[in-house]
């Protein structure tokens, strides 16, 4: 939806191929770039005066997130995606060309977790259910990482999850986003890399139960090797079902809610990174480091 009637006599976006099969991939997208989605029309003068509908080309830098947190300015990209579409790769290659500083909202829950908080367990048990942590507790964690940081320019990674969490973080840090990074890719292939996120080889358990024999230390270090190569614990099949369902439920509505301001750009993430970050970097032109 856009909150602008398009016009009668408007080009309309062709249907999404039958081969996406993810229910958020419906949406209206360029097939040429597989940018841009909720394309903004313009009317502009054309030949002999008369006046036409044409795409708005985003030539320059936008600027509509630069708004106050205490008195620092900052600009905010939101980067939202199923789980496993990729946006913890794409934000690295982001801070290394472009600057911005990575927040990844599970990561600072996560460290959370890790720091013995009081809401620890709380935040473990929701993670492990795949369900979405209260919005203050995500904000708190988001707003003391901007503020400890000198940096000026964000990405707020996985974060808002649903419609609470954006209203919760506009109200309380007076940011919008300058824009929404929306990374749309199938659930077939989102759970495919989710589960290989979590494959260990028996090869590595086997590599590593030898070198704690040989350093003496098997009895202590060897399970706790354990627990870290197990990776996530969301990442099996139960809990990653239940986060893409919540997804679809939850976090659709926000990606809306910013296509319907026009400020979601949408990229094709089942392409292989180095692709998926061409088309990235499309959008991040306007945000180069000066060299
Ligand atoms: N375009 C891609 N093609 C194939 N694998 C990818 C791609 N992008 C990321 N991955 C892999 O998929 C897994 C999930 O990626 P990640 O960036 O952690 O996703 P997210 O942050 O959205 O959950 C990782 O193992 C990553 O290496
Ligand atoms: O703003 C957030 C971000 C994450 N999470 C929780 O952290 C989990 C993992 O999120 P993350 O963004 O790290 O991973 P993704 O599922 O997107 O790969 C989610 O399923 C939620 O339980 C949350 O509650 N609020």
């Amino acid at each position: 939806a856009t909150d602008r009637p398009t016009p009668q006599h408007a080009p309309r976006a062709p249907p999404t191929p039958p081969c996406d099969p993810s229910p958020w991939s419906r949406r209206r997208a360029d097939p040429s770039t597989g940018i841009r989605f909720g394309a903004q029309l313009v009317r502009r003068r054309g030949a002999m005066g008369t006046v036409v509908d044409a795409p708005a080309v985003v030539t320059e830098k936008e600027v509509v997130a630069e708004n106050m947190l205490g008195d620092k300015k900052v600009t905010v990209v939101f980067v939202l995606g199923g789980p496993g579409s990729g946006k913890g790769t794409q934000c690295s290659n982001i801070v290394e060309h472009f600057g911005f500083t990575h927040l990844s909202a599970g990561d600072l829950l996560r460290a959370e977790i890790k720091s013995g908080s009081e809401n620890g367990t709380m935040i473990e048990n929701m993670i492990k259910e795949g369900k979405i942590v209260p919005s203050e507790v995500t904000i708190k964690l988001l707003q003391q990482a901007m503020i400890k940081n000198e940096n000026d320019k964000f990405l707020i990674d996985g974060f808002p999850r649903n419609e609470e969490n954006r209203a919760a973080f506009e109200n309380v840090t007076k940011i919008s986003p300058a824009f929404v990074l929306f990374f749309n890719c199938s659930e077939e292939e989102m759970e495919r890399r989710l589960l290989g996120r979590n494959e260990v080889s028996f090869f590595t358990y086997v590599l590593m139960f030898g070198l704690c024999i040989l350093i003496k230390t098997t009895l202590f270090l060897f399970p706790t090797i354990c627990i870290i190569l197990q990776g996530r614990v969301d990442d099996n099949i139960e809990t990653i079902r239940k986060r893409f369902k919540v997804f679809v439920e939850s976090s659709l509505p926000v990606i809306e809610y910013y296509d319907a301001k026009d400020k979601v750009k949408k990229i094709d993430a089942a392409k292989p990174i180095p692709e998926v970050f061409e088309d990235v970097k499309a959008i991040f032109a306007p945000y180069a480091k000066a060299t």
